[in-house]
């Protein structure tokens, strides 16, 4: 491929990726980072490795020790209006969203390159805090595809299709501390 080709790429974000600024307002938001900085939070732990993320599960968990999901505390109170917004603006039956997952970013902490569980379908993720960037990757042939969302706080992204089974996504250390809510529905019943 020549030089022109590569960089003639379309830069098109993945498919089955969605995004909306505002999906709450900023009196939603402080609740929720006051329910979350309140939760006893720990290092998400994978295998033998920890990360600098700090993590409350809700619903299901995987246990990466033993590689499969186990039941966890049911869903808050507090979490389950949003859940259902959540469901709505996705289309989602009511009830649809079977794990929460709240998460602490402190100040150079991000996330690596993953897919989420093949357990969960639809990923939704609400943004609380500080903005990040979002990025995303699919190797095609010999190129790297790569896109980056600016997530910014109160925003609501849904990943599905290829945005979810194809591409990888992870976020860079964020400059300030950023809070996220991850809702995932389930594959099976
Ligand atoms: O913090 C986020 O918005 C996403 C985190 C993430 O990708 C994950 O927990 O699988
Ligand atoms: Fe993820």
């Amino acid at each position: 491929m020549t030089q022109l080709g590569l960089f003639s790429e379309p830069q098109a974000g993945p498919a089955g990726l969605r995004y909306t600024d505002n999906f709450i307002d900023a009196a939603v938001e402080q609740e929720l980072i006051g329910r979350i900085a309140a939760l006893p939070l720990q290092r998400f732990q994978f295998g033998a490795f920890e990360g600098n993320r700090r993590v409350a599960w809700f619903g299901y968990q995987y246990d990466y020790s033993q590689q499969r999901l186990t039941e966890a505390e049911p869903i808050p109170d507090w979490v389950r209006p949003v859940a259902r917004r959540a469901e709505a603006w996705a289309g989602l039956a009511d009830g649809s969203v079977r794990q929460v997952l709240c998460t602490e970013y402190d100040v150079g902490v991000g996330i690596g390159w993953h897919r989420d569980k093949p357990h969960f379908k639809e990923i939704l993720g609400l943004s609380l805090g500080s903005p990040c960037k979002f990025r995303f990757r699919r190797r095609n042939d010999e190129i790297w595809q790569r896109h980056t969302l600016v997530a910014l706080p109160r925003s609501l992204y849904m990943m599905e299709g290829e945005a979810r089974s194809q591409w990888e996504h992870s976020i860079p250390p964020v400059e300030a501390r950023r809070y996220s809510v991850t809702f995932r529905t389930m594959k099976q019943a």
